[in-house]
């Protein structure tokens, strides 16, 4: 409780805002009303001396609510207000008292330097956010992980490090050639950690994003950004698969590589930072390996997934981005699953399987004849109907203009299954109708004891239509295939995270936490139960906060 103490009685929302935070000329009016700081610093001084007899800050006021209500602008895909922020949430409704400890979020939450806006929202500038969760009362924290790419960008005011659409103006030729080398060697690569954030088996907490020199060690408590993970071995690469698959003995990830096409599966145990090789799968098709942004795992094998979008060598080298960005879509080289024994490193599966477009895997399991021997794997994940044109929907001028207009393209859960008696084909079908969660579907969540077991239940981001992206939070039960949705009009929630409860027995017994940027410039973590999928209790934000990706759960010990 001291350190909570300590770390929540400082209020951080008074903090003078940096030059490249100046909102005022490209995105809305809030920006010289942030300005005013001192202002808002008087106002507020007076509101959040009263302290609670455990030294909890109470409820911090937002800076300027008039502000915000007047805007009614979702901040869903607006670069957030301030560089930190923390404090005490009023809560409606009732925590469970079980749930003790911190959920993580991580996502690009700054799109702009000065005047420059960004153009794709996986270019933003990670935006690390947390709710610590303590005897039913709720502390929120807000604040940008310190990267080189951060750091650089606001010192010389502009972009400094290839993003993943954004790229470094170079004024001649002579520095043209200098940045190919850079590129080559991978110095100009961001470390921008922006996609997702795990707790390694050793407490140590990592937010990555897909290269990886953007694998950053950051404080759970305080947020703050210790330094870069180093990984001691010799394995190399510049990339990796955004999402390893961590549990408490170990993180297993795949390295694309580019030069020879395939996958490197290596594996690091907790406690060290040496990956060490599981084995190698060379691709069966195309110039380049499949983009692995994530994998699933079963209890005894590696999924490796090769999709027909692929790494693009030219692409990566140009300046102004292709509609399809550093990839290539070349259905012509067809789609593959191949399953490496995690104990050997022996390809046990590699099956051409119909093409499809996914970004994340939900799960995977083993699936067994009556003498318990495994005769398939199945792999379930977000399917985007094999139409690659969800990475350009993810533009920020696509999503910051919804004019009502259904133009998410349907997504559905895939499952793969991948036979292990030789046969050259695997299946990919829906699991459930996809009109069960309005044909959208992304940033899934799981219990995570069931990794990689056979399991039940998902969480995901669904869709009520018309829509320009995921905007409802849907149960999925794969055993009665059904959906149960829940939705708030003009609200955008982010990736519904499950915990599970302490001693529970039932895969759903639980709560599942969001954050909603609401349609009116606000913002609330909300608190479904698992099982029921209702309502169990919401916290305003003193802002709305920006999208965010991925989360992790850190448990109070
Ligand atoms: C936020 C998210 O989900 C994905 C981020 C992906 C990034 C930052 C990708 C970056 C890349 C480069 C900077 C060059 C090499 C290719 C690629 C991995 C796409
Ligand atoms: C937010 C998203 C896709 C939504 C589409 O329906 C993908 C995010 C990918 C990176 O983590
Ligand atoms: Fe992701």
């Amino acid at each position: 409780m001291a350190s909570l103490a300590s770390s929540t009685t400082k209020i951080y929302c008074n903090k003078i805002l940096p030059d490249m935070f100046d909102h005022g000329k490209h995105e809305s009016h809030l920006g010289s009303k942030l300005k005013n700081n001192e202002k808002n610093k008087k106002k507020l001084d007076l509101k959040l001396v009263t302290k609670v007899a455990n030294q909890l800050p109470v409820i911090v006021p937002p800076p300027d609510q008039e502000v915000i209500s007047k805007e009614k602008k979702l901040a869903a895909w607006t670069s957030v207000r301030q560089e930190r922020w923390e404090g005490e949430l009023v809560v409606e409704g009732e925590l469970p008292l079980w749930l003790n400890g911190t959920y993580l979020r991580n996502g690009p939450g700054q799109w702009h330097i000065g005047d420059y806006n960004f153009r794709h929202l996986f270019d933003g500038y990670a935006t690390l956010v947390r709710l610590h969760f303590e005897n039913g009362r709720l502390i929120m924290g807000h604040r940008q992980i310190e990267s080189d790419a951060y750091k650089a960008a606001k010192i010389s005011k502009k972009i400094c490090y290839r993003e993943f659409s954004e790229v470094p103006k170079v004024d001649n030729f002579l520095s043209y050639i200098g940045d190919m080398a850079k590129l080559l060697s991978g110095a100009s690569l961001t470390d921008n950690a922006n996609t997702g954030v795990v707790k390694l088996g050793d407490g140590r907490v990592v937010c990555l994003t897909e290269t990886i020199k953007g694998s950053i060690v950051i404080d759970p408590n305080t947020l703050d950004t210790i330094g870069k993970f180093e990984y001691s071995d010799s394995l190399g690469g510049l990339i990796h698969s955004a999402h390893p698959v961590v549990t408490d003995s170990e993180f297993i990830t795949l390295i694309p590589d580019l030069m020879n096409p395939g996958y490197t599966v290596v594996r690091m145990e907790a406690g060290t930072n040496e990956r060490k090789y599981i084995g190698r799968v060379s691709c069966r098709g195309g110039p380049a390996p499949g983009w692995v942004h994530s994998f699933p795992v079963t209890e005894n094998y590696v999924i490796v997934p090769e999709m027909s979008l692929r790494y693009c060598a030219k692409n990566l080298l140009k300046a102004e981005p292709t509609p399809l960005y550093k990839f290539e879509w070349h259905p012509d080289s067809k789609a593959f699953v191949h399953v490496m024994c995690k104990a050997s490193g022996n390809i046990v599966a590699s099956v051409e399987v119909p093409l499809y477009v996914t970004f994340h895997f939900i799960n995977g399991y083993e699936e067994k004849d009556e003498d318990g021997r495994v005769t398939a794997v199945i792999a379930d994940c977000c399917e985007h109907s094999a139409d690659t044109t969800i990475l350009d929907k993810l533009r920020l001028e696509n999503l910051r203009s919804f004019n009502g207009k259904d133009v998410l393209p349907d997504a559905r859960v895939g499952r793969f299954r991948i036979p292990l008696d030789g046969s050259p084909y695997g299946e990919l079908e829906a699991a459930l109708d996809p009109n069960e969660h309005g044909k959208g579907m992304d940033m899934c969540s799981m219990n995570p004891a069931y990794l990689g077991k056979k399991y039940r239940y998902a969480y995901a981001c669904g869709a009520k239509r018309p829509c320009n992206f995921p905007n409802t939070l849907t149960k999925i039960d794969l055993f009665d295939k059904k959906a149960k949705n829940w939705y708030d009009e003009g609200a955008v929630p982010s990736e519904p995270f499950f915990v599970a409860r302490p001693g529970a027995t039932e895969e759903d017994d639980g709560v599942v936490i969001s954050m909603i940027s609401d349609k009116n410039g606000e913002g609330y973590a909300l608190i479904l139960d698992g099982s029921t999928f209702e309502e169990i209790a919401r916290a305003k934000f003193p802002y709305g906060l920006p999208y965010g990706l991925h989360g992790c759960w850190v448990p109070k010990i």
